[in-house]
């Protein structure tokens, strides 16, 4: 498989402000609902800052181990640990973006993000979130009037006013059109780099896995049978081959039809220790 353009690891682009990223590690995870198995075995790391993308066949088990991670279900078995501690540790570090923004719609824009914020600041950092996300000028607008796209930046000034460490997005920008994709998948990437939170992003489009992460999961039949490192330097241009070559190698890996390389071995053990937090956006 050809890979050019080697990146710098994730951090080194990073502000000194930018509060670290939380690594994450997930061993031997079991999830069965009733009879049915849906994570069986499965094991990685996530190192702190890195951006890492899962996808899979719809039903493989991509939510439910979102969900895991974000505490909002409990496994039968494994752990799944944040900085070698328990997920009851870190709640207040961890946010969840979904596809669609859930916003209160009795609320103004501005009210929806300074919703669980305590202090006299609240507001102005609210309306400091919504200014990174491009929205300053509709901070006092209802979430009705907004877009799609709109609602979703909102969705994500809302999570980033928490200055989370770990940012769990699922399928965050599924119901958008192609083009507010792309514009999302600058915005992101950007946030990313400045805020230095760990991301995890759910998604069925391999071209927006291969456009914004370090690394793309597969899971399939229960189990991760691909880790894949996207070595292209940053900001990425789907026009450049190697682009196309990563995309279309996931892409085959996907439809199961496995390309010639061998997947990567599961990672190194950390300690475990499996607990509950609260979920919050
Ligand atoms: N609360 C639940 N109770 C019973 N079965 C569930 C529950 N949640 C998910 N499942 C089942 O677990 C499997 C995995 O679901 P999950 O939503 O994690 O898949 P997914 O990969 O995210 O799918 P999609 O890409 O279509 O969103 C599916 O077979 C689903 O029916």
């Amino acid at each position: 498989m050809a890979r050019t353009e080697l990146s710098a690891p994730p951090l080194q682009h990073r502000s000194p402000k930018a509060p670290q990223g939380l690594a994450l590690s997930v061993r031997e995870l079991r999830k069965v609902y009733g009879e049915r198995v849906v994570l069986d075995d499965v094991n990685f790391e996530v190192a702190p800052g890195e951006f890492i993308a899962i996808v899979g066949r719809s039903g493989c088990g991509k939510s439910t181990l979102l969900r895991l991670v974000a505490a909002l279900e409990s496994a039968q078995a494994g752990s799944i640990t944040l900085d070698g501690e328990s997920l009851a540790s870190h709640r207040d570090d961890v946010r969840i973006m979904f596809q669609d923004a859930r916003l209160l719609p009795w609320k103004r824009v501005v009210d929806n993000i300074a919703l669980g914020l305590e202090g006299p600041d609240a507001k102005t950092r609210a309306l400091e979130a919504l200014s990174q996300v491009g929205l300053a000028d509709r901070a006092h607008e209802w979430p009705a009037v907004l877009s799609g796209g709109q609602r979703q930046r909102v969705a994500l000034a809302r999570a980033l006013v928490h200055r989370p460490r770990l940012l769990l997005l699922d399928e965050p920008l599924g119901a958008l059109d192609a083009l507010t994709r792309i514009e999302m998948h600058g915005l992101i990437e950007r946030l990313w780099k400045e805020h230095g939170f760990t991301a995890i992003l759910i998604t069925h489009d391999v071209s927006e896995a291969v456009a914004l992460a370090d690394r793309v999961i597969l899971i399939e039949d229960h189990h991760i049978t691909l880790d894949e490192t996207i070595a292209l330097a940053r900001p990425r241009s789907r026009g450049n081959p190697s682009f196309a070559a990563l995309e279309e190698r996931v892409l085959l890996r996907v439809l199961q039809q496995p390309a010639n390389e061998t997947p990567h071995e599961p990672q190194t053990h950390v300690p475990s220790g499996f607990g509950g937090w609260r979920f919050s956006t």
